[in-house]
């Protein structure tokens, strides 16, 4: 049913977009005229900025599952596709040849409300002519902000600190309690220099780093004038970071890539950081660098999976600092990205170039 019923039941809803008709129009002509209307299935229930976009557009009919605790069930999610002809998803759904199949030859648009697109498979979508849009830079600085928060909250140990606080660990002031490491003539590494690996080093800077590194699939030199930063193997990388952060996107060359071999090379003081995405790290190899000394500690603001359980291993460790996948987390940043999800949805459809699309 795509018109005009609200709320079905609790946790879906169909939801309709209003349209420029006059407002003495019938039900029926209302009805005629939005059975016209290209299907979009929206798979959460993303921020107000982009839900008011595709409303006011008078472009779409939209459906929505009215959620955002809940991801929409895949059984759910293969049924609503099913005729669609655009899809906006979030990072949460995977998007692959079954579930092309199940939208069928309709569907033209997938636009997801993310910058990384590893929930997509992309051959699947290039094969069937799908353009693809996604949202990078609006969460650049929302992202760049929360890696330096986790870094520092990882380097000087604060979750543990503000613990041992709340729990009577506070004795006498002492002089190497709850030391860490800082950044004042450090080496921080950057695995992956796009532009949040700009915006992180930019902020690290006046905190007196003294080098910056990067390593990458090639070298990126008008990038890294940016931030003055040295193009190194990735074994200098592991070698010479005080602080290393993986900014690199998931593809199969990347996954895992922060493993054993990595960690073996790190510094024993260094501090390993993750806000890009989990598959990236070899989780066990880093429970093991960090339970034995290896490296410092880490910050991860993603893993494998998500939710990471509460009884996995890592939780264990008091040098692991784990956050629920919150780096584009700000309200202005996550609105952007809805905003900026609904506009390629809708460009796309119309045929036109979007704001920010893949190349496929
Ligand atoms: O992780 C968040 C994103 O890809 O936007």
């Amino acid at each position: 049913m795509w018109c005009s019923r609200v709320a079905l039941r609790r946790l879906q809803q169909i939801a309709v977009a209003p349209l420029n008709i006059s407002g003495n129009a019938t039900g029926g002509a209302m009805q005629r005229k939005m059975s016209s209307l290209p299907k979009v299935y929206v798979t959460r229930q993303i921020p107000p900025d982009g839900l008011k976009r595709l409303q006011e557009s008078g472009q779409v009919q939209y459906e929505l599952w009215d959620s955002d605790d809940v991801p929409v069930p895949r059984k759910e999610l293969l049924q609503k596709v099913k005729g669609v002809d655009a899809l906006l998803c979030v990072l949460t759904e995977k998007i692959d040849a079954e579930l092309l199949d199940a939208a069928g030859p309709n569907l033209k648009v997938v636009s997801t409300m993310s910058v990384g697109f590893d929930h997509l498979s992309l051959e699947e979508l290039k094969k069937r002519g799908i353009r693809v849009g996604y949202t990078p830079e609006v969460l650049t600085d929302a992202v760049a902000e929360l890696t330096v928060a986790l870094l520092l909250a990882t380097s000087r140990r604060l979750i543990e600190a503000t613990h041992e606080a709340k729990t009577g660990g506070w004795g006498t002031w002492r002089t190497l309690w709850l030391c860490g490491h800082e950044l004042a003539n450090s080496t921080v590494g950057i695995f992956g220099l796009g532009r949040i690996g700009i915006a992180i080093a930019e902020r690290l800077a006046p905190f007196k780093v003294k080098k910056f590194i990067y390593t990458d699939v090639e070298p990126r030199p008008e990038l890294a004038s940016m931030i003055n930063a040295e193009y190194v193997s990735m074994d200098e990388l592991a070698k010479q970071s005080d602080f290393l952060a993986a900014c690199c996107a998931l593809t199969p060359e990347t996954k895992d890539i922060c493993n054993k071999d990595l960690f073996s090379k790190m510094k024993k003081t260094s501090i390993f950081i993750n806000t890009s995405r989990g598959g990236v790290v070899h989780q066990d190899d880093l429970y093991d660098a960090l339970a034995t000394g290896q490296i410092a500690g880490a910050g991860l603001d993603v893993t494998v999976p998500e939710p990471l359980p509460t009884d996995h291993p890592l939780f264990t460790l008091k040098n692991c600092v784990i956050l629920p996948h919150i780096a584009s987390a700000s309200y202005s940043t996550r609105n952007e990205m809805s905003s900026l999800a609904a506009n390629n949805l809708l460009l796309g459809l119309r045929g036109q170039p979007m704001i920010k699309e893949l190349k496929l």
